[in-house]
């Protein structure tokens, strides 16, 4: 016993034992020469009239060896596997003492030996035990990587590659969220659409890369120059939105108009090495009692339109 008793924890990076199977086959080997070699030791004098207390004795080496069984075959870490394998493999031994010490009549010398062999079963528990807490412990820790690897993911699938801020499906989805928002605690929303103006020329004078540095810029100037207002979104190609929850018109206005000075001071170099000129224009409107999303959507279009028509740079309310 003494020599199978340390198979059971045995590293599984041990080239023969590292098939489960045979980790199984070992293990079962391992308890059943132990009980027999118990039963040979002690000898056959059994007495049968408590035959309830034998089935208990023989159900807990059952839940016990089939405990060990699953745990070396159960695929959990190494560390978690090796004492909750030798806690149930003591558990297990234990057992076979309780019963051995029911049924055979033995001398004193060899009463120590059985009493000792049935005192394993507290180390069995607190082996288990320690097995367990180290298999909590790293299903924990698998769960929160799982986690923040999942809204890892979520954020990367809702942020514009280019431009790092929300991309148009996350303003689809919080448009007419806030608008309800907005009607239920009664309060304003304003919704900003911000268009770089001639941005075809950008592209056509200096290069996509170029006009691509640019967007990367100018996102990064909304997300300074809006930095207390979270909900931005780029709403496609050189077009953006912003939302703004509980902001009056003034307010919004006075945004805008931050916003589309800064472009103008803006700094991104073209192709011949200059500064280029950039300027935007921007529509406004607020969102109204019982307007929907498509209905507040255009009028902020149709005051950006007129942004456009009135000479660009400028910001127009709807
Ligand atoms: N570099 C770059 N260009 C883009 C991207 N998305 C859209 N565009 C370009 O943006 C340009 C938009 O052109 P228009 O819609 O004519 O707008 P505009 O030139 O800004 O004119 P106005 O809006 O009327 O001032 C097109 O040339 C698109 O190819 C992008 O991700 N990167």
């Amino acid at each position: 016993m003494a020599v199978v008793m340390p198979l059971s924890p045995l590293p599984s990076s041990f080239p023969w034992y590292a098939d489960p199977r045979r980790r199984l086959l070992v293990l079962l080997l391992a308890l059943l020469c132990s009980w027999g070699l118990a039963c040979l030791a002690l000898g056959h004098n059994l007495r049968w009239e408590w035959q309830i207390d034998a089935i208990a004795n023989l159900a807990e080496l059952v839940i016990f060896t089939l405990g060990m069984c699953i745990a070396q075959l159960s695929g959990l870490s190494e560390s978690a596997r090796r004492p909750m394998v030798l806690g149930f493999f003591f558990t297990s031994v234990s057992c076979m003492g309780d019963w051995v010490d029911e049924f055979v009549d033995y001398s004193e010398p060899i009463e120590i030996l059985v009493e000792t062999v049935e005192a394993l079963f507290v180390f069995g528990l607190v082996f288990a035990g320690i097995g367990f807490r180290r298999w909590l412990m790293h299903q924990k820790a698998m769960l929160a990587q799982q986690t923040e690897r999942t809204q890892h993911f979520r954020l990367l699938s809702e942020l514009d590659g280019l431009t790092d801020v929300y991309n148009r499906a996350v303003f689809d989805r919080e448009l007419p969220q806030q608008i309800r928002l907005a009607h239920e605690a009664q309060c304003d929303v304003a919704l900003l659409l911000i268009d770089l103006d001639h941005f075809k020329r950008v592209n056509d004078e200096h290069g996509h890369s170029v006009g691509d540095q640019v967007l990367r810029a100018f996102g990064q100037l909304l997300k300074t120059e809006l930095a207390e207002h979270k909900l931005l979104f780029r709403y496609g190609g050189e077009e953006f939105a912003v939302l703004l929850p509980a902001v009056d018109l003034k307010t919004a206005q006075g945004l805008a108009e931050r916003v589309r000075h800064s472009t103008e001071l803006l700094h991104v170099h073209g192709g011949h090495g200059r500064p280029l000129v950039l300027s935007v224009s921007i529509g406004i409107a607020m969102a109204e009692l019982g307007e929907d999303a498509l209905q507040l959507l255009q009028r902020t279009d149709h005051a950006l339109y007129q942004a456009k028509q009135s000479g660009r740079n400028r910001v127009c309310c709807g």
